[in-house]
């Protein structure tokens, strides 16, 4: 959500009515003296929204994010414009996301998706989801951004895979052309739902924009509901994309039925795993998958609302970012649906703060760190590190 700095001030008792507005990036310093002193003058009442100077901090501070799933982070302000184009769909907001302190059975998660999937069933769609996410990534301080989506085909508009792939890569460079100051790459998504044939084809037609995209495609990312299908029937397609240089992330034990699974997936091994929840002993992983993570030094992406309201996680404090800090593991905090979960970056940094009493230092450290994980060259990771540095 676009959180604007703004307050309105109301002179009581005095002639004059005077209203400020301030944006973002405003002298905060200022506004709070000027407030502080208002306020002990005992000359206002008011009625204010204001960030605080942690909110700026955390918002400011450049981050990378490497775990969004385009259709779990459709914000409020596009699904209200997506329900304006389909009325006779009859979706409301509270279906699709969810708010804050809300909590949902990971299937009900699942639920969610396939009402957003009605939503954004065209060309049209696609494009505006794409660039609206894009825009609202920068807007939050992301300066290097991995996206990632499930080709679908839609038989009643007419969307092939590779259409869909093709407008997400023109959302990219249209984001791009407008000087939107963000690096977005593309991780195309397997549904592990679907299958060992399309699980080929998806691969294929990766492969295919690997060669054509001028960089954009840089990977493949396996989602979708863990307790449905498993990892043994994809291997051969995950295999291959590996072999054609394809950069793999993949969702791994997000719960807790899947350590054989992952045993299997991590001989890949992949180059960085989604959520990862039950791999670490401590939340019952075995010494096994354990050795596999640690030994190859696959960093993990991290995503702890998104596993609080998802129930996999019983709270912020049992989310197991603290036991793969702790280790200095590669660690890099995400959003995975920013859309659904109600969320951000900004926030998700604030949050493990918050939780586990990170300071400053190690918060700029951290986000830091995210940057040696990107799937982009190494001379994009150059860059980006000398701009932060
Ligand atoms: C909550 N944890 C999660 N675990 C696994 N897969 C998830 C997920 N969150 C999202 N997805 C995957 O991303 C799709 C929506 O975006 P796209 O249509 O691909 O852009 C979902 O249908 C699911 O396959
Ligand atoms: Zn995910």
């Amino acid at each position: 959500m676009h959180r604007r700095c703004c307050f309105f001030v109301a002179l009581c008792g005095a002639t004059q009515k005077s209203a400020l507005k301030t944006e973002a990036g405003c002298d905060r310093r200022f506004e709070n003296s000027l407030l502080r002193d208002l306020l002990t003058q005992n000359l206002i009442c008011f009625d204010f929204m204001m960030d605080t100077e942690a909110d700026v901090f955390y918002r400011e501070l450049p981050k990378v994010e490497l775990h969004a799933h385009l259709n779990g982070s459709v914000s409020f302000e596009t699904i209200e414009k997506l329900i304006g184009r389909k009325p006779h769909l009859n979706i409301e907001h509270g279906m699709t996301a969810i708010g804050k302190g809300q909590r949902r059975t990971l299937d009900e998660c699942f639920q969610v998706f396939k009402v957003i999937h009605q939503l954004v069933d065209t060309e049209e769609d696609i494009l505006m989801v794409a660039t609206d996410v894009i825009k609202e990534f920068a807007a939050d301080g992301v300066k290097y951004l991995e996206l990632r989506s499930t080709p679908r085909e839609e038989k009643s508009t007419g969307l092939t895979k590779k259409r869909y792939i093709e407008t997400v890569i023109k959302a990219i460079q249209q984001c791009k052309n407008e000087g939107v100051d963000i690096d977005v790459r593309f991780l195309v998504a397997i549904d592990r739902r679907n299958g060992t044939e399309v699980a080929v084809e998806t691969v294929k037609l990766a492969k295919e924009f690997m060669r054509s995209s001028d960089g954009l495609v840089v990977g493949i990312d396996l989602s979708g509901d863990p307790t449905v299908g498993h990892g043994k029937d994809l291997l051969p397609a995950l295999q291959m994309a590996k072999n054609c240089g394809l950069k793999l992330s993949l969702h791994l034990s997000e719960i807790q039925s899947q350590l054989e699974e992952s045993d299997l997936l991590l001989d890949l091994p992949p180059d960085r795993i989604g959520h990862g929840t039950f791999l670490h002993p401590e939340m019952g992983g075995s010494p096994s998958v354990f050795d596999k993570v640690v030994k190859n030094n696959i960093p993990l992406e991290l995503c702890l609302t998104s596993n609080v309201k998802g129930q996999t996680v019983p709270s912020y404090s049992k989310h197991h970012f603290k036991y793969w800090y702790q280790l200095g593991h590669p660690s890099v905090i995400c959003t995975d649906d920013k859309g659904v979960f109600c969320t951000d970056l900004s926030q998700e940094y604030q949050l493990a703060a918050s939780t586990f009493g990170l300071s400053r230092e190690a918060v700029w450290e951290l986000s830091q760190q995210a940057i040696d994980c990107i799937f982009a060259p190494d001379a994009v990771k150059a860059a980006a590190q000398t701009e932060v540095d």
